[in-house]
């Protein structure tokens, strides 16, 4: 069976989506054997190769027509898809038509590697391209593909400004077309979202699409099925259709498809509501952060950093009961209380200032901790959010209730067709085919790589790390050339601000504290000489041009100073230099005080680390360390991801046993 959308599902104007079934052991089996048995089939590169030659003959063709031709050539063209699909021949027909399309409105035809990547894309795999090779205009190729067979596409990706920057760098190519793109970002009325959604092709974040569909639901209640909709149509009861913001889950192509698809999916999405905290929920949350502050660790509780956890201990239990004898009946019941204080301790012990949230005009907002950007409209739940607000002195906003929750396991696999792209996949393509059905496909580079890798260098303590970063940057700066340094929060960021501004070397910082600056912040990060410190953000979707004397210079220069919790993130940072042939380096500098060993010890390694003397081998144990806490951290999140996924696969499960009839 062909994985290619042909046309418009029957079903379109009654908002479809695919009914995800729970994948039973002989499924999961059969994809299992699969794809380690995929090199018995016939290969999937070979075809494209083929096509590749249709494009190029195409093109010929399309390369000699005016523009008033080349638009009736698409006319005659849409019918045939509107009438056939996306057949082979038609494919290769639309994709020289998109191809000739985007060099004359852009300047910029699509290389090959771009095409084969275009064809993954279609055929519902993810593209494996690497970083840089222009994954903004190859998906220009599936979307107006799609649309043009009447198929309305989701081009999805990590933040409003990738969404927003790829929509109007693409328009043109869209607009002469004659296809319709909308925007979804934050800060938009129902109205204008409404739409956005309604336009051909549709570029918005993961949150935002997953949120607008859990409003949808909760406007549709019982109403979910398309006969109902239909029903209530019959009945006059229009307003229904005219409050959903979604037409449905058609094609879904998702850029930095491991990001979104994986490291976000391991906490499910919900909306919640309420009214204002009462006196007495005030009072309850003020008790519970008090009697939080005086517990003491590990003798009231237990607590993980790493593991994000805080436990409750005997001792803790008895004191709390001890406290709260007569404190009213709120406090009488155990669960209750202890479920309370295990919240305000998560508050106070878990949730970092500048790291998870940010206090902005009294307000406490979270921090996204995948794009290191501000949620403004976002709050935790159950009281959770104003336990913080209780501990930063902010004023209390109201308490709220669960009223939709959704994973991204769930909703992207409701698709009718869903393709991805990012320049990290290969570690995860068992995941991604697993619990998406995504094959991924790995694309050749358009020029060979230029990239230099200096290895990783190791330091002791973070004091000697920070100074050999403030030295490296110093010498790359005299050299004239660009440096771009990932730190692992804001709150680094600014201790490394600091720092470069006792030295007096001038910088910007991109973070979520300032992202109104930030498209100008980026610009600028290719120019000679320019110190960019950025957190996560900067590591995902974004373009530094270089300015043509940094190029003789040797390009920009990127400095990792933690790795993070997954190695595809570090991968992604490197990917911000040497793109598409340029020259350019990148480094790495750790440190055996670095976050990510926060909380571990390792089956006597540090006793040996501290019984070794030589300072390189010290070094290649202290690296070690840090690759292998690397992997136990990737290996622990997917297992959170695996849990998430078959809990929600069984609670479809125990709904399709209690459903009414
Ligand atoms: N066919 C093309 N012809 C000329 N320039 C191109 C072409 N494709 C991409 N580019 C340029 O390459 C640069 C990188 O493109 P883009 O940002 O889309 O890459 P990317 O793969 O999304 O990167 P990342 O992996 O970092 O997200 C951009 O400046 C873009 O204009």
């Amino acid at each position: 069976m062909s994985r290619r959308p042909t046309r418009r599902p029957a079903s379109t104007l009654l908002r479809p989506e695919q009914k995800v079934k729970p994948a039973g052991m002989l499924e999961r089996l059969y994809h299992g054997a699969k794809r380690q048995g995929s090199w018995l089939l016939p290969s999937r590169a070979f075809i494209h190769r083929r096509l590749l030659g249709g494009i190029h003959r195409h093109g010929e063709l399309f390369s000699g027509m005016s523009d008033s031709e080349l638009q009736d050539a698409r006319k005659v063209l849409q019918t045939k898809l509107h009438r056939e699909g996306l057949t082979d021949a038609l494919l290769s027909e639309t994709f020289a038509l998109i191809r000739e399309t985007a060099g004359r409105s852009l300047g910029m035809y699509h290389f090959d590697a771009q095409l084969l990547a275009g064809l993954a894309l279609i055929e519902g795999c993810v593209a494996e391209m690497q970083t840089g090779e222009g994954k903004t205009l190859t998906a220009t190729l599936p979307a107006a593909a799609a649309t043009l067979a009447g198929i309305p596409v989701h081009v999805i990706t990590v933040n409003d400004y990738l969404a927003r920057r790829d929509a109007e760098l693409m328009l043109p190519v869209y607009q002469a077309l004659g296809l319709s793109v909308g925007c979804v970002v934050q800060g938009l009325s129902q109205e204008e979202k409404k739409k956005a959604y309604a336009c051909d092709i549709v570029y918005c974040t993961n949150k935002d699409v997953v949120f607008d569909y859990l409003r949808d639901q909760l406007v549709l209640k019982d109403n979910q099925s398309p006969l109902h909709l239909h029903g209530g149509r019959l009945k006059g009861k229009a307003s229904i259709d005219e409050s959903l913001l979604l037409r449905g889950l058609h094609f879904a192509i998702v850029d930095e498809a491991d990001s979104v698809l994986l490291d976000e999916a391991r906490s499910p999405l919900v909306i919640s509501g309420g009214k204002g905290a009462s006196p007495e929920q005030q009072q309850v949350l003020s008790k519970a952060m008090a009697l939080a502050s005086e517990m003491v660790v590990d003798r009231d509780f237990k607590l993980d950093l790493k593991q994000r956890s805080v436990q409750l201990r005997p001792e803790g239990e008895t004191w709390l009961k001890e406290q709260t004898r007569h404190a009213g009946s709120y406090w009488s019941g155990k669960v209750r209380r202890e479920d309370i204080i295990h919240k305000a301790l998560t508050a106070r012990c878990l949730l970092e200032k500048d790291h998870h949230y940010l206090v902005r005009d009294g307000k406490v907002q979270i921090i996204d901790e995948h794009t290191g950007r501000i949620m403004a409209d976002r709050s935790w739940e159950q009281g959770l959010h104003q336990l913080v607000e209780i501990k930063e002195g902010c004023e209390l906003t109201a308490v709220r209730d669960t009223l939709a929750r959704m994973t991204y396991q769930r909703f992207f696999r409701q698709y009718h067709h869903l393709a991805g792209m990012t320049g990290t996949a290969h570690e995860v393509s068992g995941e991604l085919w697993s619990v998406y059905g995504l094959p991924v496909i790995p694309i050749p580079t358009h020029r060979p790589s230029r990239r230099c890798y200096s290895g990783p260098r190791y330091f002791p303590t973070l004091n000697e790390k920070w100074q050999a970063v403030v030295v490296s940057i110093r010498r790359m700066h005299d050299l004239g050339r660009p440096v771009l340094v990932g730190v692992a929060s804001v709150a680094v960021a600014e201790q490394l601000s600091e720092l470069l501004r006792q030295e007096g070397l001038d910088h910007q910082v991109l973070s979520a504290v300032n992202d109104q600056h930030e498209a100008d912040i980026v610009a600028q990060a290719g120019l000679p000489g320019q110190i960019t410190v950025a957190t996560q953000m900067a590591g995902r979707g974004t373009d530094i041009k270089l300015a043509p004397v940094v190029e003789e210079a040797g390009g920009l220069h990127v400095i990792l100073t933690e790795y993070h919790d997954a190695s595809r993130i570090d991968r992604q940072l490197a990917g911000r230099c040497a793109r598409q042939g340029d020259p350019g380096s990148f480094e790495v500098l750790v440190s055996g005080e670095d976050s990510l060993l926060e909380g571990k010890a390792f089956m006597g390694l540090e006793a040996l680390m501290s019984s070794v003397t030589s300072s390189p081998l010290s070094g290649r144990l202290g690296l070690a360390r840090l690759k292998w806490t690397q992997k136990q951290v990737e290996r622990r999140h997917a297992s959170i991801r695996r849990q998430l996924f078959q809990s929600d696969e069984k609670q479809d499960e125990r709904l399709s046993f209690t459903g009414s009839g």
